[in-house]
């Protein structure tokens, strides 16, 4: 099957400065694709090549198996793109809105009314045909941006952080709405908000100094970082966390953090093993808590945040 998205060793500088440095990722169809990394990591820079606006320095991007030839943008007739905050004309509807994308881009269908009617009902949108955009809440307004972008049916779709401006109710409709597109198509997502990428992501990639310091499906590399658990340890006696921290650099823990209730520890020890040890000894152990690997904390020790 072909890769929706190849890139390849991908380069870029502005200057002396070096913002992309050898990045590869591939997308398949059907996934999304959660690019994440702290301000001025690279993600907008990435997208921009993707989309032909800017030229690497070195590298390939390939579309749909086509090469993408920046300033060509031959390639962008299978993306459609949704830019964070998307720019309207306030004074016209959706219906309108929509309308006047197709024909600024001479977009072909059959029948117009139909394909526009179904694009709204799709983000949810249907019943405010005649509402003016500029009485939408911004959660409609980034849906509407997105039913921009699928107007030309792309094979791949790249939001450029779709939510950052709305709140939970709003980033909820947005991400269910990605959720439910990827029967048809690939998406690609760069947002801060990672709660929504463990939500709606197959794929992610970390971006750290201009490359991709971790990369695969989103549940693989949680799972090869979750080789050195973390666990928080309480003792019923104050007496037990002194003892116990001269002692654990011969048990093969390594302290993460601690204060006078707990300590956090991290080990490649199984939480038996550890209970083991700490009975032997006789500490009086009131709770040992493994704490689930998130994405925030993979994403924290990756980027040194
Ligand atoms: N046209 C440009 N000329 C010079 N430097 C640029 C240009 N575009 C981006 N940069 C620099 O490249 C780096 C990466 O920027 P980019 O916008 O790609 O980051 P980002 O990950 O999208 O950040 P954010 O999350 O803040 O949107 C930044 O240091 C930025 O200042």
């Amino acid at each position: 099957m072909t890769n929706i998205l190849e890139i390849n060793h991908l380069e870029k500088a502005f200057g002396p400065k070096k913002v992309i440095e050898g990045v590869n990722l591939t997308l398949k169809k059907g996934k999304i694709y959660g690019l994440i990394g702290q301000n001025g990591a690279g993600k907008t820079t990435v997208m921009n090549m993707i989309l032909g606006q800017l030229l690497p320095d070195e590298g390939q991007i390939f579309v749909n198996g086509e090469r993408v030839i920046a300033g060509g943008e031959t390639t962008n007739r299978y993306i459609g793109y949704c830019p964070d905050v998307p720019n309207f004309y306030g004074y016209m509807t959706a219906k309108e809105y929509l309308q006047f994308c197709a024909s600024i881009t001479s977009f072909k269908t059959d029948n117009l009314e139909l394909t526009i009617q179904g694009l709204l009902e799709r983000v949810g949108l249907a019943q405010t045909e005649k509402v003016k955009i500029s009485t939408y809440s911004r959660g409609m307004k980034q849906r509407l941006g997105i039913a921009q972008a699928l107007l030309n049916q792309p094979l791949l779709l790249i939001c450029d952080e779709p939510t950052s401006a709305l709140d939970p109710r709003g980033r909820k409709e947005v991400m269910d709405l990605l959720a439910s597109l990827k029967e048809e198509m690939s998406v690609i997502l760069s947002t801060h908000i990672l709660s929504d990428i463990e939500r709606v992501c197959d794929h992610i990639g970390i971006l750290a100094n201009g490359k991709l310091v971790r990369e695969g499906r989103l549940q693989d590399v949680l799972a090869e970082h979750q080789t050195q658990a973390h666990y928080t340890l309480k003792f019923s006696e104050a007496w037990a966390y002194e003892a116990y921290l001269k002692e654990m650099t011969a048990t093969g823990v390594q302290l993460v953090s601690h204060d006078q209730e707990q300590l956090m520890i991290t080990t490649a020890e199984s939480q038996a093993a550890i209970l083991d040890k700490l009975s032997q000894h006789h500490y009086p152990i009131e709770s040992l808590v493994k704490e689930q690997q998130t994405l925030e904390k993979l994403f924290l020790e990756e980027t040194n945040a």
